[in-house]
């Protein structure tokens, strides 16, 4: 019995459902059993050919191309067969169900999700940050996203990270050597410039973390919570930015109940934006759970719109509510003030915040880029790499480690053994980016999210 990570696999590699050409691909050993039985002829290597599919009893299932990629020179670095059909679905289930049965005796069974790029992975074919790279690439939503997966998967992000790692190897180097030199310890380390070294690393590190966490802000996006009393233009301000009619707009205060969320994109940076029902005293019993579930989504916001209604704003009555609303907001999330229904008034006082008109669309330019702001968006000049949350926690931690290391070597006693440590703490924690350093469970979270076939 082979152990799970030799057996052939085989899977559907495109999208379920209908398409002009779907494809079926193995991973191997050897793959020729396969081809032999599927193919019915030897294929040249890389080279695409025109053939019939074959059944078990010889008719043709489909016609179409086989590829065969002999290892190493492969996508996941094992005998690769690709056999390029037509996209119908139950076409694609006989070739996969024939590949099966071709390859019963070397045990080929369907692959995991994730599995051929695990193998990939395992076959130092890509790193792990090029691995999510790929399926960040297949979910980016936006074109932005997309550029920065790419930038990832073509090995950027990955690059300085070995740079940082080389650099840091440099300063182990030098501070591990010193160790053997106790009486010399001080002079060397600063004929060396350990600290320059140390500085540079630093300010290195600090780069790229601004690129990641722009990239992990493209993948993931940032939630966004229109708030406000009822009546204020909620609903209004949420089609607006979606540009479309998506939740319902009445002059009936009390008119959203449901949570309505929808995603916009603002230069490439996701948005989910989510309406909610309008904020108030004594609602009646269905109202007051919509109340209830808007304050559930307060909590989970990154960042609040308050909305509030400049006709009515000069109201004692309405200010007070105001009030009440602001003392209950959390106060660990950042709220806008947005005055909204500014086409509305003559003369718009003056208060502080944003003003606009979700019936114009006059000032929403304006809240796009305040909430830009909130998200922490600038555009790195280097460019962005997509990055998840698992490489900022690492990151960060290559970052807390460096700071220790630097107070010891700032200290007049120096204790170099701490800080040789701190440099190794903070080389693991880089190498857990790439994969170089992890856990086979943290591998199996990371590929389990792929989709089938990838
Ligand atoms: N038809 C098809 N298109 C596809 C894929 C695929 O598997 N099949 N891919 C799958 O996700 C992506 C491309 N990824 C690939 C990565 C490496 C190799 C490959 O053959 N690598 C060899 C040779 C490299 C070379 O000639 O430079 C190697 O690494 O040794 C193929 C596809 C996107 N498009
Ligand atoms: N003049 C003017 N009217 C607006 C504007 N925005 C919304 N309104 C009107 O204000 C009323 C309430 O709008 P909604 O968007 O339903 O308000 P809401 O805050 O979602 O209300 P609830 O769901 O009840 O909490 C409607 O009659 C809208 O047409 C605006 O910018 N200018
Ligand atoms: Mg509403």
């Amino acid at each position: 019995m082979l152990s799970r990570l030799d057996q052939p696999i085989a899977a559907i590699a495109t999208a379920p459902g209908r398409g002009a050409v779907g494809i079926v691909r193995v991973s191997a050993k050897d793959v020729q059993a396969v081809i032999a039985a599927v193919c019915g002829r030897a294929l040249r290597p890389r080279e695409a050919t025109y053939l019939p599919f074959r059944a078990g009893d010889g008719s043709a299932i489909d016609q179409g191309l086989a590829i065969h990629f002999p290892a190493p020179h492969s996508y996941t670095g094992e005998d690769v067969l690709e056999l390029q059909a037509h996209g119908g679905p139950v076409v694609l289930q006989l070739l996969l169900a024939r590949c099966l049965e071709a390859g019963a005796a070397m045990q080929l069974r369907v692959a995991e999700p994730g599995e051929f790029t695990r193998r990939a992975f395992l076959n130092g074919k890509l790193d792990l940050a090029q691995a999510e790279a790929i399926a960040d690439l297949i979910d980016a939503s936006t074109e932005a996203a997309a550029r920065s997966a790419t930038r990832s998967l073509a090995g950027e992000f990955s690059r300085e990270i070995h740079a940082l790692r080389d650099a840091l190897i440099d300063l182990r180097m030098l501070v591990e050597a010193t160790l053997d030199f106790p009486e010399e310890e001080i002079d060397f380390l600063q004929k060396a410039d350990a600290q320059g070294q140390l500085d540079r690393l630093q300010a290195r590190l600090a780069r790229v973390m601004q690129r990641a966490h722009q990239g992990a802000l493209l993948r993931e996006g940032i939630n966004v919570v229109i708030a406000g009393q009822p009546n204020a233009g909620k609903s209004s301000l949420l089609n607006a930015l979606a540009g479309a009619e998506l939740a319902i707009v009445t002059p009936i205060p009390g008119t959203t109940r449901d949570v309505v969320r929808q995603t916009i994109q603002i230069e490439g940076v996701p948005l989910h934006v989510v309406d909610t029902a309008g904020l108030r005293e004594g609602a009646d019993q269905v109202e007051q759970i919509g109340i209830e579930r808007a304050w559930g989504q307060i909590e989970k916001a990154d960042a609040v719109v308050f909305l509030h209604d400049l006709t009515r704003a000069a109201s004692g009555e309405y200010r007070a509510a105001d009030e009440a609303i602001a003392a209950k907001l959390p106060t660990d999330v950042p709220v806008v003030d947005v005055w909204n229904k500014s086409d509305a008034m003559p003369v718009v006082p003056a208060h502080a915040g944003i003003q606009l008109s979700a019936k114009t669309g006059a000032g929403l330019d304006a809240l796009r880029r305040k909430l830009l702001e909130l998200a922490g968006w600038q555009s790195a000049p280097e460019g962005v790499f997509i990055a998840r949350e698992r490489h900022l926690h690492a990151l960060r931690r290559v970052d807390a480690h460096l700071m220790e290391a630097a107070a010891h070597l700032a200290r007049e006693a120096q204790a170099l053994d701490l800080l040789a440590e701190e440099l190794r703490l903070a080389q693991n924690a880089l190498s857990e980016i790439t994969g170089e350093f992890s856990a086979d469970d943290l591998l199996g979270v990371i590929f389990s999210r792929f989709c089938i076939g990838k």
